[in-house]
């Protein structure tokens, strides 16, 4: 299938390859995975794809021809390519259920995953929290043995737009989530947004770490700062940045 692309759309794959490899490169090279433990992906609704890392391929060796491709369902494209990563079903899913978003970050990395096996979400402490994550970043429920035991990762996602849809939160407010007992998911509009909503929300969750140490009766940023900060980020009055 993937050899009878129109030239143009060829052209957008191979791009959307290379954002994707460089979006998994960003990761390792901001500390936010050891070994092979990330994944980042990018979807084109418009033409069907999803491009995403290939599963337990090292970062240092890995090419942008090495990005896996596949439908819209997560089926392959190109059954010559190396096996998706083992999160693809989870990526799917949030795909589907979060239709403003085009890129996804999974990670293990170490402060958001001290929250995640903590069963905690990470409140809103500072400014630094507020610019990018209106509110909490939440934790879902565990998932049922049943559920790992039928689709694991598929239900990964399920739980997490659960969690997102029993608060009433929108996605592209609160850019991440942390899974208990695993880790977490960043996603925004572009991949490489993506990525940077990972960095912030590891920042947050090691400064929120230490505020809770410092002060364990620390009251989170009143509604009036979070708002302060949040806004002139996002949204049509913002001062700056992008949504
Ligand atoms: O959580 C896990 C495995 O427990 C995965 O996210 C991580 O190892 C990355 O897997 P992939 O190499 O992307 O298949």
């Amino acid at each position: 299938m993937l050899n009878k692309l129109t030239e143009r759309d060829a052209k957008v794959l191979s791009d959307m390859k290379q954002r994707v490899w460089q979006a998994n490169l960003a990761l390792a090279k901001a500390g936010l995975v050891v070994l092979t433990w990330g994944n980042a992906s990018e979807i084109n609704r418009e033409l069907g794809f999803i491009v995403i890392k290939p599963s337990g391929v090292p970062y240092e060796t890995m090419t942008a021809d090495q990005m896996v491709v596949t439908d819209l369902a997560g089926n392959l494209l190109d059954q010559d390519s190396l096996r998706p990563s083992s999160d693809l079903p989870t990526h799917v899913y949030l795909y589907q259920h979060f239709t403003e978003v085009n890129g996804i970050v999974h990670t293990h990395s170490k402060y958001a995953v001290m929250w995640a096996q903590s069963g905690r979400s990470i409140p809103p402490y500072g400014t630094t929290h507020a610019d990018t994550f209106y509110g909490p970043i939440p934790c879902t429920r565990q998932l049922t043995q049943s559920e790992v035991e039928a689709a694991y990762e598929r239900d990964t996602g399920k739980v997490i737009v659960e969690c997102f849809e029993k608060s009433d939160l929108d996605p592209l407010a609160v850019p991440g989530v942390l899974t208990i007992g695993h880790g977490p998911f960043t996603w925004a509009a572009t991949v490489s947004k993506a990525v940077e909503n990972a960095v912030v929300l590891d920042e947050v969750a090691h400064m929120a770490l230490f505020t809770e140490l410092l002060n364990n009766d620390r009251p989170v940023l009143p509604s009036y700062m979070l708002d302060k900060h949040y806004f002139r980020k996002h949204g049509a009055n913002a001062y700056y940045g992008q949504k």
